[in-house]
């Protein structure tokens, strides 16, 4: 199989540990080529640390992951050059203008010095921050950063483009905009997204398939549409009469128990708190 008909990824059996922790616990993941592909699940349920796996952030044995037919384990560098990755931490420096801190992981990611300089505006333009990016990083509201970050990883010109809750902590509109941003580019590009959110809107309308992880295992894999489908069927068969069609919100509490939003679940439960202030308190200073 070459890259250009391998799937973006392929995941078979992917466990992984913090110490007697299972934070992920044999996961199996086939991303088709193009797609946007949403993971999604309640918080701790191990979506993180399966992106961080991907990026070879986190040692995984040989044989378990692959992307565009490079394995995780034993190719990592060409692994890297495939992938750019937004991580739910912010990774763009304040002190920096919007260009520097695209110029920054240009050189980082070994963009050919030749090309930086219209690497560095082709990705800046790409997310819509052409026009400012000689303001400094620090004067820009929460969904430009967001922008900012999407151009950092974009400079490299990645096939598999690994975003993790690309929008939290943003409003509406800004949402919007930098959903429109991944999508022209992904369209633009022949981009594949992999993709976490905890916005039922988000995964509904943006999103091909979804996995849903609930304690490191994968609970429900499908489409939008057929995730509902399957609950209906379900009611159905259960003799669960008279309710409304299904929510995406519904469909998560029917697979892990709670929904997307609340912090923990079952045995995990309350795991989700100081991640959740954690969270609120670096988009706040994000926005502030
Ligand atoms: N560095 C770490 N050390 C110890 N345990 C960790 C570490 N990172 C994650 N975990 C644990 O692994 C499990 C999965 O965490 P992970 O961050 O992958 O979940 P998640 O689905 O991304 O959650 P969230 O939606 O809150 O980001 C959790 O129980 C978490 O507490």
């Amino acid at each position: 199989m070459t890259t250009q008909t391998a799937p973006a990824l392929n995941c078979t059996g992917l466990s992984y540990s913090f110490g007697d922790a299972k934070a992920v616990d044999g996961l199996d993941l086939l991303v088709g080529q193009g797609e946007v592909f949403g993971l999604l699940g309640p918080n701790g349920a191990g979506k993180t640390t399966t992106m961080r796996a991907i990026t070879t952030l986190l040692p995984v044995p040989p044989g378990v992951i692959e992307v565009f037919g490079h394995d995780a384990a034993r190719q990592k560098m060409a692994v890297r050059r495939l992938l750019g990755y937004v991580p739910q931490q912010l990774s763009a420096d304040a002190s920096l203008t919007g260009r520097e801190n695209v110029q920054l992981f240009a050189r980082v990611f070994d963009v050919p010095r030749r090309q930086r300089a219209a690497r560095v505006s082709q990705a800046l333009d790409a997310v819509g921050l052409g026009d400012v990016a000689h303001r400094l990083a620090a004067t820009y509201s929460g969904g430009m950063v967001r922008r900012l970050e999407l151009a950092q990883a974009l400079v490299s010109a990645p096939r598999l483009m690994i975003l993790d809750e690309p929008t939290i902590g943003l409003d509406p509109i800004a949402r919007d905009s930098v959903w429109e941003r991944i999508t022209e580019i992904r369209v633009a590009a022949g981009m594949t997204v992999l993709v976490t959110t905890h916005s039922m809107d988000e995964a509904d309308q943006r999103c091909d398939r979804l996995a849903l992880m609930h304690l490191g295992r994968l609970r429900a894999l499908g489409t939008p549409a057929q995730l509902k489908n399957e609950l209906v069927a379900h009611r159905r068969e259960s003799g669960e009469t008279g309710l409304p069609p299904p929510s995406l919100e519904d469909v998560f509490r029917h697979h892990s128990g709670a929904g997307l939003n609340d912090p923990g679940s079952g045995s995990d439960e309350g795991k989700g708190a100081f991640r959740d202030v954690r969270r609120t308190r670096r988009t706040a200073s994000r926005l502030g």
